[in-house]
């Protein structure tokens, strides 16, 4: 449902500067090929922001979603406690949602964080990770056998 409450601990104005910095971070995007531009922010729970752009390659399937650099860049620099991410596009009409991919990496730090998912006019969607890969195959599941 859109504009929902957050559905973790944020200030309002957290939120907007993550906002914010995903929209920024959609500028850099490099994605000669699909012409689709996306930028994502991550909040981590000591309050850095990471952000990314999606990286295309001449080798299709080398590209990467703006929601994983965004989280390479911050768990290869010492953060993996996330609050938040937050993901823009220049669809109008729909909120962008990221790939199956993305939400298996992101499942990989934690279920219960929250994923905003945006629209060029500033308004968003909300859910957590567990909402968007329920019945989710994760580091735990490593130590059942
Ligand atoms: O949530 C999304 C959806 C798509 N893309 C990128 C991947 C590819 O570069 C382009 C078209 O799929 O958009 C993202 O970065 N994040
Ligand atoms: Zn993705």
């Amino acid at each position: 449902m859109a504009q929902e409450q957050p559905a973790c601990a944020m200030k309002p104005e957290q939120l907007q500067q993550l906002l914010l910095a995903s929209r920024e971070a959609k500028k850099a995007a490099y994605c000669p090929y699909s012409h689709f531009p996306v930028g994502a922010a991550l909040l981590t729970r000591d309050g850095k922001i990471f952000s990314g752009c999606n990286v295309e390659n001449a080798s299709y399937p080398l590209g990467i979603c703006a929601e994983r650099t965004a989280i390479q860049k911050a768990v290869s620099e010492g953060s993996k406690d996330f609050l938040a991410i937050a993901v823009s596009s220049d669809v109008q009409d729909d909120f962008i949602t990221p790939c199956g991919a993305c939400r298996q990496v992101m499942r990989e730090f934690g279920t219960k964080w929250a994923v905003y998912m945006t629209k060029p006019d500033g308004t968003y969607d909300v859910k957590t990770v567990q909402e968007l890969l329920p019945a989710s195959f994760g580091p735990d599941d490593l130590q059942k056998t």
